[in-house]
């Protein structure tokens, strides 16, 4: 919390009838407040109020000159002469709280430098999320209103203690959020096939379908039924800076694009897989909607079927090339088990022509101290072999407290591609992992 909104809960002692409200009443928060003022001429007023900027009063949505009120509560006789300006009352108390700069400019303008008091009626649209909230839960308990946006929609992740006042949270962050008109609490955790959370509507409209702008890329796509996380936008910005005109890319977990869509407007050739039939929907509407749908070729299968099936089709004539191939693999609770599905994918005997081997850029998490030696192992542990000295591990975001979500690339060693050894057949000698060392591109 900031210093700025320490000092407004400060002016606002909200009223003991709203502790423990459950249905939204927003005008029980009125409360009238008295704070300092001062009396300037209008014809001087923008200046001065410019002066003191510093000491006047803010608030949401709160006029801070005000007309004078007479003692009988009608405008004063010398209306249209003068205006109140309404002071920061941590700031000022007495009319010797200004500072030196601001009393200069009282005295350049003819300011009496004198304050007075004004009755300020605080209403609902004056108060802050948490102002509301601190107000409305238990005393001493967090009320963090934290959310992620997606489009339209506030993703929430409340704690228990929070849950019974979910409603009129929803509908206080949908109050004083402008462009927020639905909003959704997590009600799992992540752990579905389809990445995909289950989520209740606390407030607002329930029109899931989110339309959403990453590193200047259009999507659209239901956010109740695919995977999507605006914490992903660098990293997906990182990896498609890596891709020249003309490469392949392979996306083996593509999600509704946000790899493929930017890849393919970048001139790259991509074939993008999804196993969740939504995902797969909702690629191809993103792919015609960015107008890249000819440079992407979409499926809708396992990962594995993916790459022994139409990647493998296509993988000699790749090869044979000149232009990169990178596969992508962000399924990161699985994808380094994954890997097991490029041993032997190429058959027994290597073909020499095909020198052009794929880069892979393989996603996972890590609970571990040291995650990047965590992560290359199990990559090794897939591809049963050792990546020492030619692997790069990139930290991607820490996901939770010792959560770590990390990046694998390598240069897909041609011993794995040509071996005997396929996924199925699990008898090869387990690389020494303890042994083995990565770079970080990072050091
Ligand atoms: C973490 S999301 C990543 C999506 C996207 N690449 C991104 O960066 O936002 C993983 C995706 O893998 C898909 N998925 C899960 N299991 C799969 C499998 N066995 N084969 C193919 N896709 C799978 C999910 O449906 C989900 O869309």
């Amino acid at each position: 919390m900031t210093d700025q909104s320490q000092t407004d809960l400060g002016l606002y002692k909200p009223p003991s009838t709203v502790r423990g409200m459950t249905d939204l009443d927003r005008a029980a928060f009125s409360q009238t407040v008295s704070v300092p003022a001062i009396r300037i001429p209008t014809s001087v007023l923008n200046k001065v109020v410019k002066s003191l900027k510093k000491v006047a009063l803010q608030r949401p949505g709160l006029k801070r000159v005000v007309e004078e009120l007479c003692e009988d509560g009608n405008k004063d006789s010398s209306e249209g002469e003068h205006r109140l300006l309404l002071l920061d009352p941590n700031s000022i108390t007495s009319a010797d709280s200004f500072g030196s700069e601001e009393a200069e400019a009282l005295k350049a303008y003819g300011v009496p430098q004198e304050i007075q008091k004004y009755e300020l009626q605080l209403t609902y649209e004056n108060l802050k999320s948490e102002e509301i909230l601190r107000a409305v839960l238990p005393e001493g308990q967090d009320v963090t209103s934290g959310f992620s946006r997606v489009g339209h929609i506030a993703h929430m992740n409340l704690r228990d203690h929070q849950l019974p006042y979910r409603k009129l949270i929803g509908q206080v962050i949908i109050d004083k959020n402008p462009g927020i008109t639905c909003v959704v609490n997590k009600t799992n955790t992540i752990d579905s096939t389809y990445r995909n959370f289950l989520m209740e509507v606390l407030a607002g409209e329930s029109n899931m379908v989110a339309k959403v702008r990453e590193n200047g890329v259009f999507y659209e796509f239901d956010f109740s039924r695919v995977y999507w996380n605006p914490r992903l936008s660098t990293e997906h910005e990182r990896i498609v800076s890596l891709l020249q005109r003309g490469d392949t890319v392979v996306d083996v977990f593509a999600g509704v694009g946000p790899f493929a869509i930017p890849a393919a407007r970048r001139g790259c050739e991509v074939f993008a897989n999804d196993l969740n039939p939504e995902s797969f929907r909702w690629l191809q509407h993103n792919a015609k909607l960015n107008k890249v749908d000819r440079k992407i070729t979409s499926f809708n299968m396992d990962g594995r079927d993916f790459i022994r099936g139409p990647v493998l089709e296509r993988l000699p004539a790749l090869m044979k090339g000149s232009q990169k191939i990178h596969v992508v693999m962000n399924l990161p609770a699985l994808a380094l088990e994954f890997l097991d599905a490029f041993r032997g994918l190429l058959g027994p005997e290597p073909d020499q022509s095909l020198d052009n081997l794929p880069q892979v850029h393989c996603y996972g998490f890590s609970k571990e101290d040291d995650a990047q030696r965590d992560v290359v192992e199990r990559a090794e542990a897939s591809l049963k072999t050792s990546l020492q000295g030619q692997c790069s591990v990139h930290l991607v975001r820490n996901v939770a407290p010792n959560k770590e979500m990390m990046c694998v690339s390598f240069t897909l060693p041609r011993g794995v591609l040509y071996s005997t050894h396929t996924q199925d057949s699990d008898v090869l000698e387990e690389p020494n992992p303890k042994k083995q060392k990565c770079e970080d591109p990072t050091d």
